[in-house]
């Protein structure tokens, strides 16, 4: 006998997952619960998680298994990011992650088909793999990564191919910070349509 489609029920890598308060873009400071999957094949040189890219080196767990854990905690907004979460389909983990009462909110540099029932999308576009047109319309936030000056020209670029109610970030590159939150500053007085997102959790050492 043939199992058909409906009966599979998807397995994802799972590097951690985690508790904690989301620490950058528009809901930075809500308890948060963070599920990151194995897999990147976009290869950003500062990547801060550079362990996450091989998914093969992460443990495969059912939906189910990576539900009952998040139902561990009193928080209710999911954020599910990698590695590039758009590397797997979503559809079964953002609609089990609904049915058990949770707001579905997604990191992502849009480089891979996009999937997945979200409440908002936080698109973080980078050079080294272009986001895809689909993943640029539906975005709800644009955070881009400033690691030098050039980067202020191309984050105005993907600002016109996002939707008109996308909200829009600059984010310091976190070993140029020093260097470029200044810059970014003085950028935002003079184009107030951004605001500045800091990696928060890097500062008050929580995960
Ligand atoms: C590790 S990525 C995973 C999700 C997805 N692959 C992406 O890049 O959006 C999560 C967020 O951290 C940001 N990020 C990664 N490394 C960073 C660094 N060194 N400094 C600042 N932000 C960084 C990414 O741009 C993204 O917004
Ligand atoms: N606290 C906290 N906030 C975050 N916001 C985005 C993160 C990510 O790595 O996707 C992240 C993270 O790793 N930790
Ligand atoms: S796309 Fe995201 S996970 Fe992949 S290398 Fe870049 S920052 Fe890291
Ligand atoms: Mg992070």
């Amino acid at each position: 006998m043939f199992l058909t489609n409906e009966h599979i029920t998807t397995k994802l890598p799972v590097m951690e997952a985690f508790y904690t308060i989301q620490g950058e873009g528009f809901h930075q400071g809500r308890a948060a619960y963070f599920i990151r999957l194995g897999g990147c094949d976009v290869g950003c040189f500062w990547c801060d998680v550079k362990d996450s890219w091989d998914a093969s080196a992460h443990p495969v767990l059912s939906v189910d298994e990576i539900v009952a854990e998040a139902k561990n905690n009193p928080g209710r907004l999911a954020v599910i990011t990698g590695g590039e979460p758009l590397m797997h389909n979503l559809d079964e983990l953002t609609h089990a992650l609904h049915e058990a009462g949770f707001e579905t909110n997604m990191e992502t540099s849009g480089s891979s088909p996009l999937s997945g029932e979200w409440d908002w999308i936080c698109l973080s576009p980078k050079k080294f793999k272009a986001p895809l047109p689909e993943v640029l319309v539906a975005a709800n936030e644009l955070k881009v990564i400033i690691y030098n000056k050039s980067d202020f020209d191309w984050a105005e670029k993907h600002a016109k191919e996002v939707g008109p109610s996308c909200k829009l970030y600059l984010q310091p590159e976190w070993s140029k910070a020093a260097e470029m939150t200044p810059l970014i500053v003085d950028y935002i007085k003079a184009n107030p349509q951004w605001e500045l997102s800091l990696q928060v959790h890097k500062y008050i050492n929580v995960p």
